[in-house]
């Protein structure tokens, strides 16, 4: 990491996007960054004061644009992500992709705290795809969102171009193209994910209308928020004007973790089991397929010769799995997320769908027409458009 200097910019006070309806009370807690709200604006500072900043090494810190000698700033940002930057040097020498506006729900928990950062690290959509992130959390958890947003701001990720935070769905969707629906209560010790449709429902009926309002009309939603599919069902049905094929569910766990019990029970590495795809729900009904998975490139019934545990504890093993407790959550007995293999399971399915891994099939809850919009998982065939 090289150390470069930036020029204080001569501005007004950088200020929280107002959909946040954050206000400052006398409860809420003042972060260091939350306290330039209490400060005198920028402009009174001395304008050439040197802020010292990392950058990474092979590049130079873009010069915020100026008119009339003020820096200029977006309405609705975040800290540093206020300033509008003069990228035009920078796309002469490299060919950046058009910007892509990612909503972000439940942005403030376990889940999202993991994907926002591969998100931002150009992990999910490459290298060169500049992205802006509209992050949307609850009245609850709108300090802790906060938090993330100066994460995001400190760690200078050079293809984050906007942060926006916000509470009101009808905001923070404005004009987005992809969706990544997590807000969700999670489930508890002892409940089924189906349990939560009363409490998370009503949830993605409220965010299918803002999309419906405030996407853009082809934006693609991949809903996370358990019992997923359910909820995807219902985000689809109250955004009339988004094409039904637009709506997954996030079923991909589960494909992954029938991988591994077949290679587990095999000895091989986990990437020499291919195919291996969900039918039906994010849920206990699910059925996974090994007929038609491989595991070395052979048939999977040709490999496991004992059919029985195929058809009953593996089977078993997939649907049910964390039922009565989940062993890798952070405080089991009190919640039952698996955030980090979720993210990834975001991350792989994304980069499925927007090209950035070879063509691979996979299993994926997505709506369908048979007589009736259905969600539920099924083979897709994903990956670069010829
Ligand atoms: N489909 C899958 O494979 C899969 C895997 C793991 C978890 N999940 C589900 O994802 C959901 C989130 O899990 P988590 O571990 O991140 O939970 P979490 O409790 O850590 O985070 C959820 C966040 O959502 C916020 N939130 C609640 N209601 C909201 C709303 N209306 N709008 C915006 N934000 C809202 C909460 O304040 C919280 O910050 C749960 O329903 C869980 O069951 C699905
Ligand atoms: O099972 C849960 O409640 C969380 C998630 O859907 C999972 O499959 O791990």
């Amino acid at each position: 990491m090289a150390m470069a200097e930036l020029s204080t910019p001569k501005t007004t006070s950088p200020f929280l996007n107002s959909s946040s309806r954050l206000r400052l009370s006398s409860k809420l807690h003042l972060s260091n960054h939350f306290r330039h709200l209490l400060l005198p604006p920028l402009h009174t500072t001395t304008p050439n004061s040197k802020i010292p900043c990392s950058v990474s090494q092979n590049s130079q810190a873009p010069v915020a644009v100026q008119e009339n000698g003020l820096v200029k700033t977006k309405k609705e940002c975040y800290g540093v992500f206020c300033l509008t930057y003069n990228l035009k040097a920078e796309e002469e020498t490299r060919s950046w992709k058009k910007l892509i506006n990612i909503a972000v729900s439940g942005a403030a928990g376990m889940i999202s705290n993991h994907l926002l950062f591969k998100l931002a690290a150009g992990e999910v959509f490459g290298p060169d795809q500049p992205i802006a992130l509209k992050l949307l959390g609850s009245e609850r958890s709108i300090q802790a969102l906060e938090g993330v947003a100066m994460e995001l701001e400190d760690s200078l990720f050079p293809l984050l171009r906007e942060v926006d935070i916000g509470t009101d769905p009808n905001e923070v969707f404005q004009d987005v193209e992809l969706a990544i629906l997590i807000g969700a209560k999670p489930r508890g010790p002892g409940m089924e994910r189906a349990d939560l449709l009363d409490i998370n429902g009503q949830i993605f009926a409220e965010q299918g209308k803002a999309l419906n309002k405030a996407a853009s009309p082809n934006v693609k939603v991949l809903v996370v928020g358990n019992p997923c599919n359910t909820n995807a069902l219902i985000c689809l049905k109250n955004a009339p004007n988004i094409p039904a094929k637009n709506f997954h569910a996030l079923t991909r766990l589960d494909e992954n973790r029938a991988k591994c019990q077949l290679a587990l029970k095999t000895g091989v590495f986990y990437d020499k089991v291919s195919n291996m795809t969900i039918w039906g729900n994010h849920s206990t009904t699910q059925v996974p397929d090994f007929l038609n998975a491989r595991i070395n490139g052979l048939p999977v019934k040709e490999v496991i010769t004992d059919h029985k545990w195929l058809e009953e504890g593996f089977t078993e093993s997939v649907q049910k799995v964390y039922t009565d407790g989940n062993p890798y959550a952070s405080s089991p007995g009190d919640r039952c997320s698996n955030c980090l293999c979720t993210s990834t399971s975001d991350r792989f399915l994304m980069r499925a769908f927007f090209g950035t891994k070879p063509r691979q099939v996979v299993s994926s809850a997505h709506s369908r027409r048979l007589g009736a919009v259905l969600i539920n998982s099924y083979v897709v065939e994903v990956g670069v458009r010829p």
